[in-house]
């Protein structure tokens, strides 16, 4: 993979607005070529959109941003860079140009994906000797981790390489085919939709009702397939087809045909959309939408299914740099769903960030997964938390950690919730005892373990007590 971290957006629409997000938040540098004056502005838009919704995902800092720049000619948008992403609109006359272009000023090694909806890379690269693939992103480019990648195989397995580093999900279509996957099975829905509507059988709320009260929810976790296999109840998939597989004869849809898009129809459906969201803005509907996505993801991460499981491999790819003397412990920034109706972090999770900067320190000196899952751990007996200053969505936070004691079945920590200039917001101390999980007994951790610890807490004796340790509740501070 190319060192260079830097890739050109060419088209910075909707789309190419989510792919620069998506680069510059994960650090990479980002050229941008689009002839709208308005370019800078709408980017600029998704941007503030992106930081405040993609950091929220992770429980670590994602990497420092990237530059941002506007270029005049394409030529000086494609210098040096390793990923080129096309997002010009859907016409294949225009891409054909614009890729001509970009054939001319791309580096030789650059990767040339095109967020194309429905061309196959055959169509893109017909009668040119381009070497296009299609990388195919979902709105919004910089939370929706599927990427499609449809063309040729060796530069698909590199543009995955890169993919993956930036959080997102390759997926490669093994055959080409228009729409390639995901957007076939969208336009199904869509076509079925818009008879529904058509013939007054739903509204166009009444349909996203059926869709998010139902298996939208399910989709979100387990796709199609695996929730029909479940719906067969424990007969399996077998039983599922050969109960339902006759529906497909019945008139249970109109996909054989689609409405005329008459003025009627247009004016039908336009005007129940506007019924049922018009009260909000697009960007508030988009910052609703990313509250709801990273909710959503988030709550997947514990169970690493889907989305949950491509963050996590993201996350631990994610370094955390020390401050000081002391372990940093967690690094990440407060998300909208940790805040409440006082407008900042609630009470709770100052609780669920010491628990994670707790974790972080077990895996330090081996307690982790493995050690675990070998039957051995640390309980937590006793937490004394101060709240020093309030935390809000968005704020970056990290946590030090000190060892104020480690020997024998005890470990006992402070944790300092510092905000970005260095202030603590807040303090846990926090007093564990190691388990027999078996026996749910306590015990003495394997060596490797208790000797990791007694380094901490060595190099640790040497510090100054941490102001606050300690303290009970209502403790009078000296005057
Ligand atoms: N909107 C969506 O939900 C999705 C769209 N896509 C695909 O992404 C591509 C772009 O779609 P959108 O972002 O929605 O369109 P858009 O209309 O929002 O953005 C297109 C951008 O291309 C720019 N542009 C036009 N001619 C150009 C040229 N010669 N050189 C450079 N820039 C030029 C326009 O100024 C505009 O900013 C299409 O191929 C579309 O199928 C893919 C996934 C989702
Ligand atoms: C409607 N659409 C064809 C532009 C949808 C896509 O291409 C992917 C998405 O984000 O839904």
């Amino acid at each position: 993979m190319s060192a260079r971290k830097t890739a050109a957006i060419v088209g910075g629409g909707v789309i190419g607005g989510g792919w620069a997000a998506r680069f510059l938040l994960n650090g990479w540098d980002v050229q941008v070529f689009d002839p709208d004056p308005e370019a800078e502005r709408k980017i600029g838009e998704v941007l503030d959109n992106a930081r405040r919704a993609l950091p929220a995902l992770y429980d670590k800092a994602l990497p420092a941003e990237g530059q941002l720049s506007f270029h005049d000619s394409m030529e000086e948008a494609l210098a040096d860079v390793s990923w080129v992403q096309e997002s010009v609109p859907e016409r294949l006359d225009l891409k054909h140009k614009i890729h001509a272009q970009i054939n001319e000023f791309a580096p030789a090694d650059a990767i040339i994906g095109s967020s194309t909806s429905g061309f196959k890379p055959s169509e893109l690269n017909e009668g040119g000797d381009t070497r296009v693939i299609v990388a195919h992103p979902f709105n919004p480019v910089y939370l929706l981790p599927l990427i499609e990648l449809v063309g040729d195989a060796a530069i698909c397995a590199k543009a995955g390489d890169i993919l993956r580093s930036v959080g997102c999900f390759p997926l490669t279509v093994r055959k080409e085919i228009d729409a390639h996957i995901a957007d076939r099975l969208l336009e199904a829905v869509w076509r079925e939709g818009l008879w529904l509507i058509k013939d007054g059988i739903c509204t166009t709320e009444e349909l996203d009702e059926a869709i998010r009260m139902g298996f939208g929810l399910r989709w979100a976790q387990m796709g199609l397939f695996e929730t029909y296999r479940i719906a067969g109840g424990e007969a399996g998939m077998k039983h599922f087809m050969a109960q339902f597989g006759p529906a497909l004869e019945w008139p249970w849809t109109k996909l054989m045909d689609v409405p005329e898009f008459t003025d009627e129809l247009v004016d039908l459906i336009a005007d129940q959309s506007d019924a049922q969201s018009g009260h909000m803005s697009i960007r508030a509907l988009e910052r609703l939408r990313d509250d709801n996505l990273v909710g959503m993801m988030r709550a997947l991460k514990k169970s690493g299914t889907g989305a949950g499981g491509v963050l996590n491999a993201h996350e631990a790819l994610l370094p955390t740099a020390p401050q000081g003397d002391l372990p940093v412990t967690v690094d990440r920034v407060i998300p909208q769903s940790w805040t409440d109706y006082n407008g900042h972090m609630n009470e709770a999770h100052y609780l669920e960030v010491s628990a994670q900067a707790t974790d972080r320190f077990m895996e330090m000196i081996g307690a982790d997964a493995d050690y675990v899952a070998a039957g051995k751990s640390y309980f937590t007996v006793e937490n004394h938390i101060r709240y020093l200053d309030e935390m809000h969505a968005g704020e970056a936070a990290k946590v030090t950690t000190q060892v104020l004691a480690g020997a024998g079945k005890k470990m006992h920590l402070f944790h300092s919730l510092l905000k970005a200039d260095g202030s603590v917001a807040a303090t846990v101390e926090t007093l564990l005892l190691h388990m027999d999980l078996t026996a749910r007994k306590t015990s003495v951790p394997d060596d490797p373990v208790a000797a990791a610890l007694a380094t901490y807490a060595s190099a640790h004796e040497t510090l100054p007590l941490p102001d606050g340790a300690g303290r009970h509740v209502g403790q009078r501070d000296p005057s």
